[in-house]
């Protein structure tokens, strides 16, 4: 069955079930959603009699629990110093449900003892009665600290009759304990099926989540009808991802998950509205399936450098800072600020709301949280001179990667990300972009870096290939008796300059310029290399390090960050096998490294999520 590119809408959200259903989470998660579970406080304690029926009820008791759960999770958030990622991200989307049994008008939720699980029994012995879940998708976005809230709900109906049931059968499975958590005080799924005599419906809604309607429902919300479906309608699959290419204006449109559900209730809308998405949806559930699985993740791949591009291409037009500044804006407005085709601006915008970049809403577009704190060009922990960096340079050297692998090493080097090599030759301007992704990468991981391990005892460091000196900079900060010198080429300290912000500890950190395969290595008691030896092959780093072996006095260190690759034998991100003319090395590798150039006591650490550092002493020769 052709169901993942559905519940694949939600893969790469933040996903909660607000809800402390065992069965809900496992009807879910058999499902192939990934999602946590933040129980709902709410108090299921609304007016029944102010609803006009059983299942208006069991939806606004779903919102309920979903608003408690967004609202607290909202308020809970990890102020910005955090330093797990997963901390500082609201969810984007919580589902909360409900289910309840009703006979005519009277609703029956969970028996709160042995006696009330005895009363609701017997009025459902012999007779049918109907199983509500009310749903409620919320999806969430903060903007300016405050929590937006789109909500789409809806409920299912499901009929079940019991049997005939003798009192002493009824208090037996009583007995058994089974009902006390349980709507209407049975559960179908186990005992409670021998009390049934049939079922007309879905009967996992019964069980606690109605999964088709959910699906049916995604599908609404995030495949709204295009034009061209509404005139020819396909019965062979689910309506494909929509790419950039192939959006009109007119399709792009209304591609919004809350705009859509806006009105609410799927099971109270008009038909003209609901039948078109599902419908598709409905084929591919309905056909006798006999297809390879739907290669969703392959095509994602294959599609994966549009999405780098469209964040490129939105850094270069600094679509994030106007919309830091000004939004919600609409796409003409965006247009008109950036001097750009409205059109194709907003073909970019949906695109990047579908990236969960942007949020789109009735009021505009406006910036995620993960798009304020990364890609606006002056925040603290902007990434926005990577995406520059890699749109204005690497992206060429990737076009390159066919040949550089049919003509052999040297090409492959160059073709590969020898980065340092290559500016060399570049110019100013490649240079500075160069520093300025390698500024804010370091960002985020300079402080990792300086505080993986008490240095405190060395009175002077040298960061090699330092750039714009952050590492020196943090450790100056960390470790108030040290002086740091920052050695680069010449290029890089004559632009280091224009990263500096100043602060008290400035003073004891200098920019030398030489090449550290050529000059010789200012003195220091503890030698760095950050994010270097990676990019360079196995020669010149053994080259590097003796330099470097041969410069440490006894009991001086040497300190290594680089990109965490796996224990040795475990099977290597693909992301680090290829993107460096080097490879990634393991912590033992690392180890084994630092010994054979003189080192001991290696010792190895970890920073953060991104790296690995080794810290060693250099032995008496
Ligand atoms: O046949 C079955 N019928 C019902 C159930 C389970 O009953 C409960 C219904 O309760 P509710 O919707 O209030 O959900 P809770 O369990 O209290 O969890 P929340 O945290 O979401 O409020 C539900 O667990 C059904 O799964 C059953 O198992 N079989």
């Amino acid at each position: 069955m052709v169901l993942c590119p559905v519940i694949g809408k939600l893969q790469h959200k933040r996903v909660v079930l607000a809800s402390a259903s065992p069965r809900r989470q496992e009807i879910l998660s058999n499902a192939g959603l990934r999602f946590e579970v933040v129980p709902s406080r709410f108090k299921e304690k609304l007016h029944k009699a102010s609803f006009a029926t059983p299942y208006a009820y069991a939806v606004e008791t779903a919102k309920q629990k979903a608003l408690e759960v967004a609202g607290r999770m909202h308020q809970a958030r990890a102020p910005a110093s955090a330093s797990s990622w997963k901390d500082l991200r609201a969810p984007d989307v919580v589902i909360g449900a409900d289910t309840i049994v009703a006979v005519g008008a009277m609703i029956l939720e969970k028996p709160v003892d042995k006696q009330d699980a005895y009363r609701m029994l017997s009025r459902l012995n012999g007779k049918e009665h109907s199983v509500f879940t009310g749903v409620a998708i919320v999806h969430c976005c903060s903007k300016d600290g405050r929590l937006d809230t789109e909500v789409s709900e809806f409920y299912e109906e499901t009929t079940v009759k019991f049997s005939e049931l003798s009192e002493e059968l009824l208090w037996e499975y009583i007995n058994s304990g089974e009902p006390m958590d349980k709507a209407g005080g049975y559960g179908i799924q186990a005992l409670g099926g021998m009390l049934v005599e049939y079922v007309h419906g879905d009967f996992l809604n019964v069980v606690g989540f109605p999964l088709n309607h959910f699906c049916k429902e995604l599908a609404r919300l995030y495949y709204p009808p295009r034009p061209e479906d509404l005139r020819r309608v396909r019965h062979d699959s689910i309506p494909a991802v929509d790419t950039f290419e192939n959006l009109s204006d007119s399709e792009a449109a209304g591609a919004d998950p809350g705009q859509s559900a806006k009105g609410g209730r799927g099971g109270e809308q008009a038909d003209g509205d609901r039948s078109q998405a599902p419908r598709a949806l409905d084929a591919a559930l309905n056909r006798a399936d006999s297809r390879p699985r739907f290669p969703t993740g392959l095509l994602e791949l294959m599609d994966g450098f549009k999405a780098s591009k469209v964040l490129f291409t939105a850094c270069k037009l600094k679509l994030f800072d106007v919309l830091k500044d000004q939004g919600p804006l609409q796409a003409v407005d965006v247009a008109r600020k950036l001097s750009t085709c409205a059109g194709r601006t907003e073909q970019l915008l949906d695109v990047c709301a579908a990236l969960g970049l942007l949020e789109k809403t009735r009021r505009g577009y406006s910036n995620t949280e993960v798009a304020t704190l990364h890609l606006v060009s002056d925040g603290e922990h902007s990434l926005q001179g990577v995406a520059e960096y890699n749109d204005a340079h690497v992206w060429g050297v990737f076009t390159r990667l066919g040949l550089a692998v049919r003509e052999g090493s040297e090409q492959t080097r160059g073709a590969l990300g020898a980065m340092e090599e290559e500016r060399l030759s570049q110019s100013r301007e490649l240079t500075l972009q160069f520093m300025r992704a390698k500024h804010s990468l370091s960002k985020l991981t300079a402080h990792h870096v300086a505080t993986a391990f008490d240095l405190s005892r060395f009175a002077s460091a040298c960061d090699l290939g330092g750039c714009t000196g952050i590492l020196a900079r943090e450790l100056a900060q960390e470790y108030p008796r040290l002086q740091v010198t920052v050695f680069d080429l010449p290029e890089v300290t004559e632009l280091s300059g224009g990263f500096q912000r100043g602060g008290r500890q400035t003073e004891r950190i200098r920019f030398v310029p030489g090449d550290f395969f050529k000059d010789s290595l200012p003195e220091a008691d503890l030698y760095v290399l950050s994010r270097i030896l990676q990019d360079w092959p196995d020669d010149k780093l053994h080259k590097l390090l003796s330099r470097i072996s041969s410069s440490c006095k006894p009991g001086g260190g040497l300190l290594v960050a680089e990109a965490a690759a796996e224990e040795e034998g475990a099977s290597q991100s693909p992301r680090l096998r290829t993107l460096s003319a080097g490879q990634p090395r393991s912590p033992d590798e690392h180890r084994r490294l630092l010994q054979r150039h003189g080192f001991q006591d290696v010792r190895v650490a970890r920073a953060g999520d991104l790296l690995c550092v080794v810290l060693g002493t250099r032995a008496a020769p």
